[in-house]
């Protein structure tokens, strides 16, 4: 059985079969320590365009859920911040605890959040997100921390979603939806290079990891937690703590837009 976040096949056990996990120089995620990170006047402001027609589908993919986007134009793009060039949408997904005391794969100071969304996003100089993931400015990946709070309606499309991808493997079609409106009202971010946090731990992610969480409420978190790793006719296994826990930083500088 493949990898996966249980007892035998969770992140200390990924080194075996990809060993980048353990001596790679830009694992993620990583602890941020605001103190510790460097203002960059240079760094440009998060421009984000996208088109909701591109939502095409939403997957469980028995590690999380994502909700893929068509990426064959421009119509979807991520540009200025720390990058340069422009950069399609592929897609997004969550990783989550489970108990609201964790969840998130980036901490702050050590604090977890009980939820983390991924925007991923590959480089148009490449020909495809497969090429792209094998560069090392292949990816930039938007990271949003989500925080016990008032129930979220942009969040109520997607949850009302995961009743029919119960188990892994299943797909049902989504569409019209903005990943605009999942954002908070500030696009403040620190950047680090860094790698995907899910085997094959490619070392090719411009981390863009925002300061301002977006709420969630503690019903909305068990509706997250409601989804199989496992599939139709398994033995059931709930989808939660689905994170990798932080990684060395080895050196790496955190970058502040902000002061
Ligand atoms: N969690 S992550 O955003 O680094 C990722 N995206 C695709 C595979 N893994
Ligand atoms: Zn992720």
């Amino acid at each position: 059985h493949g990898w996966g976040y249980g007892p035998t096949n969770g992140p200390d056990t990924w080194a075996e079969e990809f060993p980048v996990a353990n001596d790679g120089p830009r694992q993620s995620p990583i602890n941020i320590i605001p103190k510790e990170a460097k203002y960059d006047s240079s760094l440009k402001p998060l421009k984000l365009r996208y088109d909701p027609s591109n939502a095409k589908g939403i997957l469980n993919n028995g590690h999380s859920f994502q909700v893929d986007y068509v990426d064959d134009t421009d119509s979807s793009t991520l540009t200025g911040g720390p990058i340069s060039g422009k950069y399609r949408l592929k897609q997004f997904h969550f990783h989550w605890g489970s108990s609201d005391d964790r969840g998130s794969e980036h901490t702050v100071n050590g604090i977890k959040y009980p939820c983390e969304l991924h925007l991923v996003h590959w480089n148009t100089k490449y020909p495809s997100f497969g090429e792209a993931a094998n560069q090392p400015d292949g990816l930039a990946v938007v990271g949003v921390f989500l925080k016990i709070g008032a129930a979220n309606p942009r969040l109520q499309k997607v949850l009302d979603a995961l009743d029919g991808i119960k188990t892994k493997g299943k797909q049902t079609t989504f569409s019209n939806f903005d990943p605009k409106t999942l954002l908070p009202g500030s696009l403040d971010y620190w950047t680090y290079e860094g790698s995907l946090t899910t085997p094959p731990l490619l070392e090719s992610v411009t981390w863009i990891v925002l300061k301002e969480p977006v709420s969630v409420s503690a019903t909305q978190m068990t509706k997250f937690r409601n989804l199989l790793f496992s599939g139709e006719g398994e033995n059931p296994c709930f989808m939660m703590d689905n994170c990798r826990p932080p990684q060395p930083l080895k050196g790496r500088q955190v970058r502040a837009s902000f002061k």
